[in-house]
């Protein structure tokens, strides 16, 4: 039976998490998915690195984590060495969940392109690569015959990405309007119950929602980048960031939001694009006070839902969770069953 080896790129929330699933879901996954996954090294920023061949003792590194602890006491470094690991590792699979990077998806970018480089393939939960380097990136999985997923970056573990590529096909789908930001959509519902704008934030970080500085939720830079994923990935709309117009939550007050129910209304924020006549695509992202009938008024807390516009079908919508720990490590894993079920494929038909 195939073993994958594992790396770690980042050991925050989600890496944490997906390495918790191998450990107390390893057996389960081998016999149902017919593939086994071994960490073999771990990097981050506060912890340093860990390179061990022969596996990671999970039960040793998911305890670190404690003031000024690093990986250098127990056989590793207090360094991330994130390229020479990235390169050297025996890692079949990078798995890279460090901060997302809004402006130029930076030090991600360069974990990804390391890994394509030396032959792994990459799984990423970063929307820095994927929007901002996405065509390049995977056109190097592609020179390098690997693979380079990254269903997480929209909508965490729910599926999307795969599943808008592969089953609207023969579809032409002209634009697509959503909530895909967890946290702003968690602020909005607790404000309308009443609870203080930065309490309400504070709840969404504790919860494993938030970026590392949630401002990227609030004022709407998570969701440009999702925009931009889905409009390239799914509309083949060949923009760029400075193509997504921007407005995040941050100018709706407690008023706003009590004048919007009294109305029979209530704020999303809500990321679209749409196909012009001349086959451009406008996208952007904004806060909308919905009426209360429309699909998406009713979404709530970290759930997203995103509405697609198709020619045949009308509108499909697809709904479930867009933030939190174990969905987006899901989300990897979901990526390296379709890895794996790539690689089978290709072995069948050989
Ligand atoms: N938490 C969520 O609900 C979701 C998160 N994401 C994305 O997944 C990624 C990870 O998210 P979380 O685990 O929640 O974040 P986190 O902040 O809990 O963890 C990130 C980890 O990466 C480490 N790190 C940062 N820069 C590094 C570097 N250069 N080298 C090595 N390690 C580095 C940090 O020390 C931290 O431990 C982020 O890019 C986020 O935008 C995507 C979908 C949902
Ligand atoms: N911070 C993001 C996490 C997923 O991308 C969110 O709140 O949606």
């Amino acid at each position: 039976m195939t073993t994958y080896d594992i790396a770690l790129i980042g050991f925050g929330g989600v890496n944490r998490t997906l390495a918790e699933l191998i450990a107390t879901r390893g057996e389960r996954l081998r016999s149902e998915l017919g593939f086994g996954l071994r960490i073999v090294a771990i990097t981050d920023l506060r912890l340093g690195s860990l390179v061990q061949p022969e596996g990671v003792d999970l039960s040793v590194a998911l305890k670190l984590g404690g003031e000024n602890e690093t990986f250098a006491a127990h056989g590793g470094s207090a360094d991330t060495n994130n390229e020479s690991v990235i390169r050297n590792c025996t890692a079949d699979i990078i798995c890279e969940a460090t901060f997302t990077n809004p402006d130029d998806g930076e030090p991600a970018v360069s974990h990804v392109r390391w890994a394509l480089e030396s032959g792994k393939s990459v799984c990423t939960t970063n929307k820095g690569p994927v929007a901002l380097r996405g065509a390049e990136l995977s056109a190097l999985a592609e020179q390098n015959g690997v693979h380079f997923e990254f269903e997480g970056a929209v909508m965490s573990g729910t599926p999307v990405i795969r599943l808008a590529k592969k089953m609207f096909a023969g579809l032409k789908l002209n634009g697509f309007e959503g909530i895909l930001n967890g946290t702003s959509n968690y602020v909005l519902g607790r404000m309308e119950a009443g609870l203080d704008f930065h309490a309400a934030i504070r709840e969404a970080q504790e919860l494993g929602y938030a970026e590392a500085n949630p401002a990227a939720d609030i004022e709407g830079y998570d969701v440009q980048l999702k925009v931009l994923i889905l409009a390239n990935e799914l509309l083949d709309a060949g923009i760029e960031l400075k193509d997504v117009h921007r407005q995040g939550i941050s100018t709706v007050t407690p008023e706003d939001i009590r004048k919007a129910a009294r109305e029979g209304r209530r704020w999303k924020l809500i990321g679209a694009a749409g196909r012009n006549p001349d086959g451009s695509v406008t996208a952007g992202v904004s806060p909308v006070a919905l009426p209360l009938d429309h699909g998406l008024a009713g979404v709530s807390g970290a759930t997203n839902a995103v509405s697609f516009e198709t020619d045949l079908l009308g509108a499909v919508t697809i709904s479930g969770p867009g933030a939190g720990r174990v969905e987006t490590a899901y989300a990897l894993l979901s990526d390296i069953i379709a890895m794996h079920a790539a690689r089978t494929e290709v072995s069948a038909n050989a």
